[in-house]
């Protein structure tokens, strides 16, 4: 059980292996190594010092003890190279961590959060791109003197704006993806989401950033010493440019040293920072699209192919649960049922002010019954199941009622609080299987990780654990899934997988949204049979979101209609389906292609083909 993760293992070497099979990625990794460690071993590779000059050596050539000669003012050209380049890429370096400083947080946050965070970044950064980069550098050159560390600090203050932008843009996109709720249901704290699932996606664009800002750094810094703007006292590569170019008819070869080094530096960090971008890429590329959950036109959404027949279930246990609810907002909510939601009203604030989506649902599932939400497409039923969760999408709130899961009220609830009930109170199994898994992990690793967070276990108990759960969930290989990444798994695995995960840490109550609507006839049947399973096994109470009255009938105890934000029917199932009160209720059991003729074969029309 406690084997290495192979598939991980493999993965993480791969991008390695795709690395170092990259010749310009290679060549570049050994140029900046060199670079990095003949810098840092400058007193060891040349005794001289920098700065002590002797006058009557000026201009003189190489020899054994000084390999490149003597410049302008008789100093040891080799050593000013090696001891420059430590200034030069030491700046460069202060520039890139400031600018990451940040401009990475602050992108995270904005992009993770948006809100107020968001609009005040944003305008501060426009503020920060809006100044004039040469004009600020002069001026703080002018204000805090010429030191160049203080240009540096100044330098990444400026460039930070483009890590902001690029961080948030990109963590703007990945907050809305499926995987992204999915994680947030299972009850893990949004730090921990942004560090697992969201900084993975920024970490390569971040990468090729710091390549490109740092070799703006170096050639920004070279160029204002080159200019004669910076200290001077402080040996650069840029300045030895500046004292090279004054001679050059003198002594063309002095230029040749800084500029080679520059040149070189440059140009390797830009192949490296591609080589390994092209290998991050690879390992974290999405085998699909997973388009934000708010872009996906409904029409778009998948369906099952035939509706299935919607003769009750017989025989049904009961459990005293009310013939129909209540009308809206008459009744106290149930404390004793798993989720009682009175008169939850659902607004969305939009430009043109506040819309209801959802006016006054009232709603009971109790221990070991699975009640059905039923209704057409928009009905409200997403919503309704959203707000028991507290994952409305932005700009959603509960405007009116009262929702308890488990017995605590969850209206109002701070998130942290809401937070806790996820996972082990209330589990939610999605419709979109592979949305739903984050691509960059495998399987095991996305189930190990929320029952370590909420159950305090070590990671070999979750192993162990997640392995058991796939064995539960019928997935004839588990170690071979757990190993494996969504893409290498059927949407029918997927949606086993995402079932395992809902259950992991014993919840109480499952919210099930539409889990079958993703998957072929066949699969669905099966994954439908499993749920069954264990909501039998384990006395589950689970509230069914979907259009299908046939697996109403199939699997709910009770099952409450919607129509345009409102229940407009509930009961037993079997009462319901046999003899629906409500006419809405009635057409939508008259859409249901049940008991119907199979259609006449096609034959062609009569009369003369052309
Ligand atoms: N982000 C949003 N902003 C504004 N309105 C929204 C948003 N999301 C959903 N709605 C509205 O809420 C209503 C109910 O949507 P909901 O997703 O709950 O429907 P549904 O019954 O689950 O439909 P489906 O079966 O297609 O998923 C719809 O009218 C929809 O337009």
């Amino acid at each position: 059980m406690s084997a290495p993760h192979p598939a991980g293992g493999a993965r993480r070497g791969g991008a390695r292996r795709r690395f170092l099979r990259n010749p310009l990625g290679l060549a570049s990794a050994i140029v900046l190594a060199a670079v990095a460690a003949a810098v840092l071993l400058a007193p060891v590779l040349s005794p001289q010092s920098p700065d002590v000059s002797h006058l009557k050596d000026a201009f003189a050539g190489p020899s054994g003890a000084h390999p490149l000669g003597f410049d302008t003012a008789g100093r040891d050209v080799l050593a000013r190279l090696l001891y420059g380049g430590r200034n030069t890429l030491g700046g460069a370096l202060l520039a890139v961590l400031v600018a990451l400083a940040l401009g990475v947080p602050s992108g995270l946050l904005a992009g993770y959060r948006g809100g107020r965070f968001d609009a005040a970044a944003d305008w501060t950064v426009t503020l920060v791109m809006a100044l004039p980069a040469m004009v600020v550098l002069l001026a703080s050159r002018a204000i805090l003197g010429p030191k160049v560390w203080v240009l540096m600090v100044v330098l990444g203050v400026l460039v930070s704006p483009g890590f902001f932008r690029l961080v948030r843009g990109i963590v703007s996109g990945v907050r809305n993806e499926l995987y992204v709720d999915a994680a947030k249901v299972s009850g893990l704290s949004d730090t921990r989401i942004v560090a697992r699932h969201v900084l993975i996606v920024v970490r390569a664009p971040i990468i090729i950033q710091v390549a490109l800002v740092a070799g703006l750094a170096i050639a920004l810094q070279a160029g204002l010493e080159f200019l004669g703007i910076g200290s001077g006292d402080t040996p650069t590569w840029g300045a030895m440019l500046n004292e090279a170019f004054k001679n050059v008819q003198r002594a063309p070869s002095l230029m040749l040293w800084p500029g080679l080094a520059l040149g070189l530096t440059n140009a390797a960090l830009v192949l490296f920072a591609a080589a390994v971008r092209d290998a991050l890429d690879d390992r974290t590329a999405k085998p699909r699209s997973a388009r934000p959950r708010s872009a996906r036109p409904r029409s778009a959404r998948p369906r099952s192919a035939r509706p299935r027949s919607v003769r009750p279930r017989s025989a049904r246990r009961r459990r005293g649960a009310p013939g129909a609810a209540p009308a809206a907002g008459t009744s106290r909510p149930d404390a004793g049922a798993l989720l009682s939601v009175r008169d939850l009203a659902v607004s969305y604030l939009t430009a043109a002010g506040a819309t209801e989506v959802v006016h006054g649902v009232d709603l009971d599932v109790r221990e070991g019954e699975i009640v059905g939400l039923v209704g057409e497409s928009g009905s409200g039923k997403t919503q309704t199941a959203f707000s028991v969760l507290g994952i409305l999408p932005e700009g959603g709130h509960v405007s009116r009622g009262s929702v308890l899961v488990g017995g605590t009220e969850v209206v109002g609830l701070p998130e942290r609080a809401h937070r806790a009930l996820r996972g082990d109170v209330v589990g939610y199994v999605p419709q979109e299987p592979m949305s739903n898994l984050d691509p960059s992990f495998t399987i095991g690793a996305q189930l190990v990780e929320p029952m370590r967070h909420k159950l305090g276990i070590s990671r070999a108990e979750a192993r162990r654990r997640a392995l058991d759960l796939l064995r539960t969930v019928e997935i004839a290989d588990p170690g071979r899934t757990f190993a494996s990444y969504p893409h290498e798994i059927s949407g029918g695995m997927a949606q086993r997988v995402l079932i395992a995960g809902a259950i992991s840490c014993d919840p109480r109550l499952l919210i099930a949204d539409e889990p079958t609507t993703a998957l072929d006839v066949m699969v669905q049947a099966e994954v439908l049979g499993l749920l069954r399973r264990l909501q039998k096994e384990r006395g589950l109470g689970v509230l069914l979101v979907t259009h299908n009255l046939g697996v109403v009938a199939d699997l709910c105890d009770r099952v409450a209609v919607m129509r345009e934000g409102r229940i407009v029917e509930a009961g037993e199932t079997e009462r319901v389906l046999r003899d629906p009160e409500d006419p809405y209720t009635r057409r939508l059991l008259g859409a249901v292609l049940d008991h119907v003729p199979a259609r006449a074969p096609w034959r062609p029309a009569k009369g003369p083909t052309p």
